[in-house]
């Protein structure tokens, strides 16, 4: 699913205007009722308390709207205007008027009013700021917001939390609204999956207003949203006559003394993603871990009994992927930098190996071309250094990305996978993966997938859906505390599965006779 940015949305909106003939007082008709529609289908007419809070743009005129439709089915509301500015939008004002039609007279709200009072129990509706929101809102809005948030109330945000920019980074946290639910025109916007910004929405829903189709499909977006839908067409069977060298070699590269338990997460889930054949290299202190925890996977040993000193195999894998339980030694430093001089194969590079490229920033450019990276955020930082918010973070990783002409995965509650100016938001996953071994497992998928042929986007883009999804089936019977990095290579199995599972039809109960 694409992402649309607020000025991608707005042209939307202009195409649609002019091609279907209609006002934009129109478009708004189609967004409140649809609001409405929500409502009325969850409430069914309940008596509880809205209060509908709504600034004098477009995103308020929604919001006057759906009270119209609210008050002609009977529903008990109280509406505010909150009166930041006095360019009151066009169809604001017509919505206001036919409001005040139904003899409801809203609040209006300026600096020194007082705040009213909100029950627990009550829900409020928030359309203050929509997606045209382009400077951080006065103190005097920012307590409103705060008031709402702290008032307990649930909270159902019209298109996007009011005080969230569309396209960069909060500038102040204290104005944005705490959303329960938000309910988004045509697409979700890319900020409801960032770490800074995501935690201000629980829940949000897609509300589709007929927004020109031709517009939406032909225009290529920043960032992709990526699901069940977007990996299916990823996906590669397997054939009646294939053996296992047609579905490729992992190479698993890692371990040191302490550390070989990785070496099996990685080894074991690129097994379990697909790879015909698994090879894992480590220092000799592993062996007979390696060959008693896993009968499938091949062993080679490095010439040092505790710590990678020399990367050096005579067979022929597919891929490697390499650096988990590795260590930083002085050894371990020069045994990578001598790898990277020969090595021409891809690379699934994770944990220790990264850690050393930041420290060693010249062998950055000695990585092979399209090989995977996949940073957790504290590797991240280690490798492009701080940055300013997640806009600023995306764009430097999407530098760093074309100037080593790789993909980054930004792992983390949504992982985000760069590849060049393109961003895929993975919305799988939970936070019972934030254990240890995990982030192992994720280099096995992505390196097993690379083995049976997949493109090294493709790789990152599929592998990290499934590892997130198995992950999500795996916490339904551990829960999220007892969730652990096995579990998750035990239920990649199930994620292929799920795949092609067809959503649950609603039972028909058979008739009494
Ligand atoms: N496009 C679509 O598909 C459809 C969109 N629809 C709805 O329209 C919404 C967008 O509406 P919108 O453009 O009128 O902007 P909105 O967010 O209401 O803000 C109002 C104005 O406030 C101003 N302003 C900004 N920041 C400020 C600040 N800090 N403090 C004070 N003022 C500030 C700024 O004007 P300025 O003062 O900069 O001229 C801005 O224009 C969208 O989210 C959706 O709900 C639907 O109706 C149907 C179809
Ligand atoms: N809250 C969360 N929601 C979803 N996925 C998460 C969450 N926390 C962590 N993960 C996932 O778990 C993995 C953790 O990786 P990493 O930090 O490298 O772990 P480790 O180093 O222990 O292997 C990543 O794939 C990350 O996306
Ligand atoms: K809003």
């Amino acid at each position: 699913m694409k992402l649309y940015s607020a000025k991608q949305i707005y042209k939307a909106d202009q195409i649609s205007i002019k091609k279907e003939e209609i006002g934009s007082n129109e478009l708004m008709e189609r967004a409140a009722l649809q609001l409405f529609n929500w409502m009325h289908l969850r409430m069914q007419g309940a008596p509880v308390k809205i209060h509908l809070f709504c600034g004098i743009g477009n995103n308020g005129g929604d919001g006057i709207a759906l009270a119209r439709h609210l008050v002609d089915h009977g529903y008990n509301i109280e509406v505010y205007v909150i009166n930041y500015s006095e360019k009151r939008s066009k169809d604001f004002l017509i919505n206001l008027d036919r409001l005040k039609d139904r003899k409801v007279w809203p609040n209006f709200m300026n600096c020194d009013d007082s705040l009213p009072e909100i029950g627990k129990e009550d829900i409020i509706v928030d359309g203050i700021f929509g997606i045209g929101l382009n400077r951080t809102p006065d103190d005097w809005v920012a307590k409103v917001i705060q008031h709402l948030n702290d008032s307990q109330a649930f909270i159902l945000s019209i298109d996007i939390p009011s005080g969230l920019f569309t396209d960069e980074g909060p500038k102040d946290v204290n104005s944005i609204i705490r959303s329960n639910f938000v309910l988004s025109f045509q697409t979700p916007k890319l900020v409801f999956f960032l770490p800074e910004t995501g935690p201000f929405i629980e829940q949000w829903e897609v509300l589709d207003i007929g927004l020109d189709p031709e517009y939406l499909k032909e225009t290529e977006t920043d960032y992709e949203l990526i699901g069940k839908n977007e990996v299916l067409t990823l996906y590669k069977p397997r054939e009646k006559y294939g053996h296992k060298g047609t579905y490729g070699h992992s190479l698993i590269v890692g371990g040191s003394y302490g550390k070989m338990g990785s070496v099996c997460l990685s080894s074991k889930a690129a097994l379990q993603a697909g790879s015909g054949l698994v090879t894992s290299y480590i220092p000799k202190i592993g062996y007979v871990i390696l060959q008693a925890s896993l009968p499938e996977v091949m062993v080679l040993t490095d010439v040092d009994e505790n710590e990678l000193s020399n990367i050096n195999f005579d067979i022929k894998p597919n891929v490697v992927g390499i650096g988990v339980g590795m260590g930083t030694t002085k050894t371990t430093t020069t045994a990578l930098a001598n790898f990277l001089k020969v090595i021409k194969l891809p690379l699934v590079i994770d944990a220790d190996a990264l850690n050393i490229l930041s420290e060693n920033k010249d062998l950055l450019k000695s990585i092979p071309e399209d090989s995977v990276l996949t940073p957790h955020p504290k590797e991240l930082e280690r490798l492009i250094g701080k940055w300013k918010d997640d806009f600023d973070k995306l764009n430097k990783v999407k530098k760093f990305s074309k100037k080593y002409k790789c993909i980054v995965v930004i792992k983390g509650a949504h992982t985000i996978i760069v590849h060049n100016e393109k961003g895929y938001v993975n919305t799988t996953g939970n936070p019972g993966m934030a254990t240890a071994g995990s982030g192992d497992v994720l280099t096995g998928v992505i390196t097993g997938l690379r083995a049976q042929g997949y493109a090294a986007l493709d790789a990152a883009i599929f592998g990290v859906y499934l590892h997130g999804r198995a992950g999500d089936i795996a916490v339904e019977s551990t829960g999220f505390q007892s969730l652990t990095a096995s579990h998750v290579i035990d239920n990649l199995a199930n994620a292929y599965l799920d795949m092609f599972k067809l959503p649950e039809q609603p039972v028909v109960e058979e008739e009494n006779k």
